[in-house]
């Protein structure tokens, strides 16, 4: 006996692929970081140095691995035309060539908030839920079939319009960061919106099942889980946390008052 009771609304048929698409976006509008109260802290301007830093350090750890879950999500491919387009994401990040891709943009936006890029480049820094989020998401895209590993790139959806607050925000707020260093953000408003794009024409797609479908939006609800619980370590540091707040926050004057 189930204990579910089945209503006309929830029979258990699959949905339609819009209504799909339409409930992702409503784990997305519920649950995406842009909510998370230090991303709030952050638009409004009233982040410390400190704790800027300490954002972009952690941050880091996020987008060093990106490129490693997308290799693991190419791996799970067997067509060469799904393989060409998802391998561009491992190229933005990685670049053609030493000294390009997103995440050389990362290490230059650290630069550019007085970081050096010796300290974002030592894992040994990083706060440990800020791992324990990275390590989630690597294993959840290594361990689950495509579908969800997809579907969990799906926050990318959100992410254009979090960039052009981001870019603005900092732009306005925090000009003590110079504005070269948000090429990153910048090139992600396109990039993001492509790639979210892509990605749900896929789980669209595939998800044909309910319970593919259930699949797809679980697993968006984690990536949400994933970014949320990255914010909430970085916002549950302290002082002196990633050693970031201690020596690059150094610079005199600043009227930072606290980490
Ligand atoms: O700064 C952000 O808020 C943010 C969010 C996300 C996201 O929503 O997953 C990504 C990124 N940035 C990003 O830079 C990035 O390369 C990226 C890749 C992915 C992904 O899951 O494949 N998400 C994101």
């Amino acid at each position: 006996m189930t204990a579910t009771v089945k209503t006309d609304t929830d029979s258990g048929a699959p949905w339609s692929p819009d209504e799909l698409t339409e409930r992702l976006r409503a784990v997305s509008a519920e649950r995406y970081h842009d909510r998370h109260p230090f991303n709030v802290r952050m638009h409004e301007g009233t982040l410390t140095r400190a704790e800027l830093r300490r954002w972009i350090a952690n941050r880091f750890h996020y987008q060093r691995h990106i490129p490693v879950k997308d290799a693991l999500i190419l791996a799970k491919f067997d067509d060469p035309a799904l393989r060409r387009g998802w391998s561009r994401r491992i190229r933005d990040h990685d670049g053609e060539r030493a000294g390009e891709g997103g995440i050389e943009r990362w290490l230059r936006l650290g630069e550019a908030a007085g970081i050096a890029r010796e300290e974002l480049l030592d894992t040994a820094r990083v706060l440990p839920g800020v791992r324990l989020a990275v390590d989630g998401y690597v294993n959840f895209c290594r361990l689950r079939p495509a579908l969800d590993a997809v579907a969990a790139s799906l926050t990318e959806l959100s992410a254009p319009d979090l960039m052009r607050t981001r870019i603005a925000a900092f732009e306005k707020h925090y000009p003590w960061i110079e504005t070269e260093g948000l090429t990153y953000f910048r090139g992600r408003v396109g990039q993001g919106g492509r790639d979210g794009q892509e990605a749900l024409g896929l789980v669209r797609a595939w998800a044909r099942t309910r319970e593919q479908q259930e699949r797809a939006v679980a697993a968006l609800a984690f990536k949400c889980d994933v970014l949320w619980s990255l914010l909430d370590a970085v916002d549950g540091a302290g002082a002196g946390a990633n050693g970031v707040s201690r020596g690059a926050s150094g610079a005199a004057g600043e009227g930072v008052g606290h980490a």
